[in-house]
């Protein structure tokens, strides 16, 4: 594979342009292919509801926010290592590229764990709850929110034009 095939797109684009594109090619991806990743954006509309509910202040918003955006970036970075493992290892067992992706998943696991902590301090924090739905209050934050789920529904259902469908290679017996 040549470097042009490497780098199909947007040849005459600006330098930062065309790498906006090569990371929303890879976002896609994991998107379209990562089955954690597509639970996560559920599990992130289910955070977005609770806070279109509970109207918590402008910077409990942004805190969760930016605390679910880390979960999605540990979760593309895992799928990249793990991309990386199956291509170097030549989609052969090794106990090297196991080990690589077993740590790669403990590192999501504690991304979320801390995320699961930030959601517990959330509920606390705004005991007792109230139905604010169809309110006036904190609409700042309700704004902030309903961009960040729009942004990540947008990129999940993004149409996926892959170059190539990548996936490991059935082994014998595998369905
Ligand atoms: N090349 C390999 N050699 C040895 N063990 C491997 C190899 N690839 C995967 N494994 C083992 O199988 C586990 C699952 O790997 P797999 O590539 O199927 O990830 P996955 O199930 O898609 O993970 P995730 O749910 O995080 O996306 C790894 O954590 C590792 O323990």
């Amino acid at each position: 594979m040549d470097a042009e095939e490497r780098r199909p797109h947007q040849p005459n684009a600006q330098p930062f342009l065309r790498a906006l594109g090569y990371s929303l090619r890879g976002v896609v991806y994991a998107f379209h292919a990562e089955k954690n990743l597509k639970r996560d954006v559920w599990l992130f509309t289910l955070l977005a509801a609770v806070e279109w509910c509970l109207r918590p202040s402008l910077a409990q918003t942004a805190i969760t926010l930016f605390v679910s955006m880390c979960v999605f970036a540990a979760e593309l970075f895992n799928t990249a290592v793990e991309l990386a493992v199956d291509v170097a290892s030549g989609w052969k067992d090794h106990p090297v590229a196991g080990m690589a992706k077993d740590v790669a998943s403990g590192a999501v696991s504690f991304v979320a764990f801390g995320a699961l902590a930030v959601a517990a301090w959330l509920l606390a924090s705004n005991w007792p709850w109230h139905l604010w739905l169809f309110s006036r209050r904190n609409l700042d934050s309700v704004a902030l929110v309903t961009l960040c789920v729009a942004a990540v529904w947008a990129v999940r259902l993004w149409p996926y034009r892959g170059v190539a469908e990548i996936k490991r290679p059935r082994k014998e017996g595998q369905s």
